[in-house]
């Protein structure tokens, strides 16, 4: 069974076609970047698969369940880390792991074991006690990581998870995400080329709403003729760089 399987997806908004005919399939297990400029329809795209936009046409089936019919048993099963990091500003990061257990139906007890696996997981363990909103940006994109894999979810969205940050958290960061290959299905959106080149095992570019392609970095490069990724890009994404 593929994690995502769109059919015609669209969103319109008034006159103007943010997502035109979406047809993506995405593999369990599977690290995909969605790429494309600023409007391409990323964003949107994730919200409508995460059930947060309802389509305008068109379907998705994801993990097994339609998205139009049966929401309720998708959104039990994934999760979104947003583009604006979610977190309490006035909690510690060990309560706002607690909260959205307990959000997702963990007792109290099972809600502070969970948060204890999470720190620890995630390495957050030396900012534990700290108010979230005195952490640095790449603490706090690690915790709204960390927040979106408490409910252990089989499928992730992470919009933009490295914006801002510099290299060195970026790497950081990157590590996270790569341990989470093979056990979960992540899909993830970023306009820095060399991310999605280094982390997905696939990626797809949007562009006006439509999906131009999809395939390894290796094979979007022979389809646009060009040794680096950036190159291809600009060719592919096909709107110009903005
Ligand atoms: N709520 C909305 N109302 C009206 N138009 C919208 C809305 N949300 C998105 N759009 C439009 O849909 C198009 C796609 O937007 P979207 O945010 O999905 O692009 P994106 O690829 O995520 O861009 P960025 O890289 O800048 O985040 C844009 O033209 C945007 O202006």
């Amino acid at each position: 069974m593929n994690a995502i399987e769109t059919h015609a997806l669209t969103r319109r908004f008034g006159p103007r076609t943010a997502v035109d005919g979406l047809d993506l399939t995405v593999r369990q297990g599977e690290l995909f970047a969605l790429l494309g400029v600023n409007g391409a329809g990323k964003t949107t795209t994730l919200r409508m698969l995460s059930g947060l936009l309802q389509p305008t046409g068109g379907e998705a089936d994801i993990l097994g369940f339609r998205l139009t019919q049966q929401p309720q048993e998708i959104k039990r099963r994934i999760n979104l880390s947003p583009q604006e990091t979610a977190v309490a500003p006035n909690l510690t990061v060990r309560e706002n792991l607690e909260l959205i257990a307990g959000i997702y139906g963990a007792s109290r007890r099972e809600a502070a074991q969970r948060a204890a696996e999470t720190i620890a997981e995630f390495h957050l363990g030396e900012v534990e006690r700290s108010r979230a909103k005195t952490l640095s940006g790449g603490w706090q994109r690690r915790l709204s990581i960390a927040m979106a894999l408490i409910s252990q979810p089989q499928l992730v969205f992470l919009d933009e998870p490295t914006l801002g940050l510099d290299v060195l958290a970026r790497r950081e960061l990157w590590q996270v995400i790569r341990s989470l290959r093979g056990r979960v299905t992540v899909i993830l959106t970023t306009h820095y080329l060399e991310e999605a080149e280094a982390l997905s095992d696939r990626i797809g570019i949007l562009s006006h709403g439509r999906l131009r392609i999809c395939g390894t970095a290796q094979e979007l490069c022979a389809a646009a003729g060009e040794t680096r990724f950036e190159e291809a890009f600009i060719k592919l994404a096909g709107e110009g760089v903005q």
